[in-house]
């Protein structure tokens, strides 16, 4: 299915690309205990596609997505979100930008225990004043299969269909780009598989624009294009993946972290 242009990006102008980084480096500590976690990484997460990052643990990749996200800030280099540079906005711009154009799932579901499956999906809405668009929500609901499990609270739902009121609360504003944190590191694989197709669907029939860090080949499979980290650097890029050519890259790293 293609995607439907006017369901998404409606709110503001589009170049294509959905987030960039330019030149990106963030530095930790100084002196003897400093970290270069990111070094000068140039990267554009293109509209309408489901990216994944990935590289050895320490390679530098929750440090991207968090400042990709506006939720640390660079020792240096920029990030823009649509055609906005994270930079030019003052705390309470960026906070608003984070609630209004960007979705996160975290490897921890994070929804609040008091509140139904539909509450916390539209959390995020009525925290921002909105009222949620009320053929939106149904499509999102029915796209994640919940429409049964709406009046559930957390404690009632597996882990998969936990994850899976997060996705969906990730994609009821519409935001210009959601990411995800390992978002199947809690599930089992049946579960993983739900919620990943799930995302995959978002970006396929909704136009969604996702980026995911993630340590499992197969999970990485999902996505249209897989990028590597090692060192802080972006050392290699792969599109149309397949769990097993992601693995032996994963390996290279492995071998490579061996005989240096
Ligand atoms: N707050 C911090 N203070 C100091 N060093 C940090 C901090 N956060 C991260 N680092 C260091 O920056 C580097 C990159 O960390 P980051 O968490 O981004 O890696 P990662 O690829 O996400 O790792 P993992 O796969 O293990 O989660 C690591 O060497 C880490 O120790």
């Amino acid at each position: 299915m293609t995607a439907d242009p006017l369901a998404l990006h409606a709110l503001h102008p589009t170049t294509g690309i959905a987030a960039a980084t330019t030149d990106l480096s963030k530095v930790y500590g100084s002196g003897d205990t400093q970290v270069v976690a990111l070094d000068r990484v140039g990267i554009a997460f293109r509209e309408g596609e489901f990216t994944a990052i990935m590289g050895p643990s320490g390679c530098g990749k929750s440090t991207l997505m968090h400042c990709a996200a506006g939720l640390d800030s660079p020792t240096s280099g920029s990030v823009r979100i649509g055609t906005t540079e994270l930079s030019t906005l003052n705390d309470r711009q960026l906070t608003e930008l984070r609630r209004d154009r960007i979705g996160f799932i975290f490897q921890a579901f994070n929804l609040l225990p008091t509140l139904t499956a539909l509450e916390n999906i539209t959390l995020p809405l009525a925290i921002a004043g909105r009222r949620p668009d009320r053929q939106w929500l149904d499509r999102v609901v029915s796209m994640v299969g919940l429409s049964r499990r709406l009046d559930h609270r957390p404690a009632q739902l597996s882990g998969g269909q936990q994850q899976r009121v997060a996705v969906a609360r990730a994609l009821v504003s519409r935001p210009a780009i959601i990411f995800g944190d390992e978002p199947t590191g809690n599930l089992d694989s049946r579960a993983g598989a739900e919620v990943l197709g799930f995302l995959r669907d978002s970006v396929r029939e909704l136009g969604q624009t996702v980026v995911m860090v993630t340590h499992d080949p197969v999970a990485a499979g999902y996505a249209d294009r897989v990028v590597f980290l090692s060192d802080g650097h972006l050392v290699d890029e792969m599109t149309r993946p397949t769990p097993d050519r992601v693995l032996d890259v994963m390996k290279n790293f492995d071998t490579r972290s061996r005989t240096s």
